[in-house]
């Protein structure tokens, strides 16, 4: 089974390679100036082109408008677009439409009733279901929490979707088998510090989803969620 692995946060030539080598399937660089994980536009080209077809490169923003969006995506040059804010299914069209890229929108969860919203964004091509920030947090995403897993049994949408929210290679297999998420994405997870990636935990992260692929956690994802896949994505 070819489990999707997204890497997040990426945002030194370094870790972005270990990434690579290890067999990331998507590495994110996030623009968004409040987080320890920011690649300011001064560097994003050079990151990104460090990528070649190694992987599909993911823009993270967080409301950003079209001006600022543009200068990222002419930097990045990604593959896909990741809406980590409060942009609106309106919104979500007309990026989409605006800059030709399928748009991957983060769906924060805390309880049940957070699961009906994800059905809001069918102007999304695809889901990453997130941790819902606790009151008070500095940002939207990549907090390293996880949210209760089994609300996701509420969700009824038949978009490819992505796990995301305090995965560590220690969870993931257990996260996976739990939900049959067709992909993961991590940051907090594979780091040493906010916004430090370790290559040790990143190669860990990596193998312990590849491990579930195989089979080797004795328990293979279901096939219920696996009805489409993200190849589209890939
Ligand atoms: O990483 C950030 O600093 C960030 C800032 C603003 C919005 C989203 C952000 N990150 C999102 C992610 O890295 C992941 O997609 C996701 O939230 C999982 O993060 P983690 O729980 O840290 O593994």
């Amino acid at each position: 089974m070819n489990l999707i692995v997204k890497i997040c946060g990426l945002s030194t030539p370094e870790t972005l390679d270990v990434a690579l080598a290890c067999g990331a399937d998507m590495v994110g660089f996030v623009y968004f100036d409040k987080s320890p994980r920011h690649v300011g536009l001064e560097r994003a080209a050079a990151l990104a082109a460090r990528v070649e077809k190694r992987a599909r490169k993911v823009l993270l923003t967080v409301d950003a408008d079209d001006v600022s969006l543009a200068a990222a995506i002419a930097a990045f040059d990604p593959q896909a677009l990741q809406l980590h804010g409060h942009e609106s299914p309106e919104r979500i069209a007309s990026i989409r439409a605006r800059f030709g890229l399928p748009v991957i929108k983060a769906i924060a969860i805390a309880g049940r009733a957070d699961a009906e919203h994800a059905l809001l964004f069918e102007a999304a091509d695809y889901l990453l279901f997130d941790a819902k920030p606790a009151p008070g947090a500095s940002r939207p995403g990549g907090n390293g929490s996880a949210f209760d897993w089994s609300v996701l049994s509420e969700i009824e949408t038949r978009k490819p979707w992505l796990l995301a929210g305090g995965l560590d290679a220690q969870n993931v297999a257990d996260a996976i088998v739990r939900t049959c998420a067709p992909g993961v994405d991590v940051s907090s997870g594979v780091e040493s510090a906010p916004g430090v990636k370790d290559p040790a935990r990143i190669a860990a992260f990596i193998a312990a989803v590849r491990r579930v692929g195989e089979g080797g956690t004795g328990s293979a994802p279901g096939p219920e969620r696996r009805a489409w896949s993200l190849s589209r994505l890939l």
